[in-house]
């Protein structure tokens, strides 16, 4: 999609038309991305606020998007009465902390995954959020789990949920980074890498992981000092199906990100590149023999363009229209059974609440 296209809204014939105004907190990597397609992709909101610890960067965004104010406290623009909606893509020690501000105050949010940084956090942002929903009858808060707006994903999803491969057995995921940055670290790579492949497990399959094992094979000589990599993480389903995740974060290539459901009655495999398959690393480590994606924005740029817009056409009605609160929170607890796991090396079941609250 080109920055002139617009991506059609849903917005219904006579509903509210006034743009949603959005305070983006965060103008790194997501964040300025996320301010770009706000201003120029999707349709139905503008960006009003941008905050940024570091000041330079905000002012430079900012400066890009007529209108747009820098605000450098993240807590005051949450509450700055010249916005309706939040998008948190501040590093995931913050997101807590602003997620609640964002309910406090009754504006929708769009968070970044992770939703906090560990299951408990997560889940006092569910509690926080059914108490408001028990008040208002509206949803808040949005997870930036962007897989299953991808129109393969979504495919996916449609193919298993309609019985057309049979009863879902396994599935394969393969999670491949050319190179993650300095500092990354086995545990990193669960939370942040790991948690996307529990995310799309949970949205293909319909059920929560019970059980988490990780197994450490020989790691690649590119992988930073300490960096276990490649990881093979084992998820057990509630409903007995068994989904393997190959996690390898510095292959020096391409990102390649695939998924293979295997049903009772049929496969489908998605994320093929349309060209040669081969990878392999070419003189001055170019990549030679494939038309894979450099990075997951060039993968995930359509995917990250519809999810958007479809939270900004659910916020402008008061609700979310994709993954919820409860969803990170069940990711983070995974993730914090894969961490247990790959620190005693031993299968760890994934300790998680009832559901309860006043979700459906
Ligand atoms: N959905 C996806 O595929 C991806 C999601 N992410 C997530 O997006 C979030 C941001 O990641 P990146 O953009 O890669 O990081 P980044 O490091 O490029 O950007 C983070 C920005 O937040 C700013 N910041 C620091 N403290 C802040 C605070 N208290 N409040 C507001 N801003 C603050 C930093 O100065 C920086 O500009 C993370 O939660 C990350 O996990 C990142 C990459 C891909
Ligand atoms: O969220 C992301 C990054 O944080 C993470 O580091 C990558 O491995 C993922 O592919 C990307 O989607």
């Amino acid at each position: 999609m080109t920055a002139a296209e617009v991506l059609p809204a849903v917005t219904p014939a006579g509903a509210e038309t006034a743009d949603l105004r959005v305070a983006v907190l965060g103008v790194g990597l997501m964040g300025a991305d996320h301010v770009a397609r706000l201003s120029r992709r999707v349709s139905g909101a503008r960006v009003t606020v941008v905050s940024d610890a570091a000041t330079d960067r905000a002012d430079q965004v900012a400066a890009g998007v007529p209108g747009a104010r820098v605000v450098p406290d993240p807590l005051a623009a949450i509450a700055d009465p010249g916005v309706d909606a939040v998008v948190v893509a501040s590093p995931g020690r913050f997101h807590e902390e602003q997620v609640l501000a964002c309910i406090e105050r009754g504006v929708p949010v769009l968070c970044e995954k992770p939703l906090t940084m560990d299951a408990d956090s997560s889940l006092a942002v569910v509690r926080a959020e059914d108490a408001y929903t028990a008040r208002t009858g509206q949803r808040l808060v949005q997870v930036g789990f962007m897989r299953r707006f991808d129109p393969e994903y979504a495919a996916l999803r449609e193919l298993v949920a309609s019985g057309g491969l049979g009863e879902p057995l396994l599935v394969h995921c393969a999670h491949r980074n050319p190179a993650v940055p300095a500092g990354v670290t086995t545990e990193s790579v669960v939370n942040d890498s790991v948690v996307h492949e529990v995310d799309v497990a949970r949205f293909l399959l319909g059920e929560e992981i019970a059980a988490v094992t990780v197994l450490r094979p020989r790691s690649t000589r590119r992988a930073a000092e300490g960096l276990s990599d490649p990881l093979v993480v084992l998820l057990e389903t509630t409903g007995g199906r068994l989904v393997d995740v190959e996690c390898f974060v510095s292959t020096g290539l391409a990102y390649e990100v695939r998924t293979e459901v295997v049903g009772e009655d049929g496969s489908a495999l998605i994320g093929l590149d349309p060209g040669p398959v081969r990878l392999s690393a070419g003189p001055g480590g170019a990549v030679r023999g494939s038309t894979a994606a450099p990075g997951f924005r060039e993968r995930f740029g359509r995917a990250y363009d519809i999810e958007v817009q479809r939270w900004v056409d659910a916020a402008r009605h008061g609700g979310i229209d994709g993954p919820g609160a409860w969803d990170g929170y069940a990711a983070q607890a995974v993730c914090a059974a894969g961490v247990e796991a790959l620190r005693t090396g031993r299968r760890t079941e994934v300790r998680m609440e009832p559901r309860g609250g006043t979700r459906s």
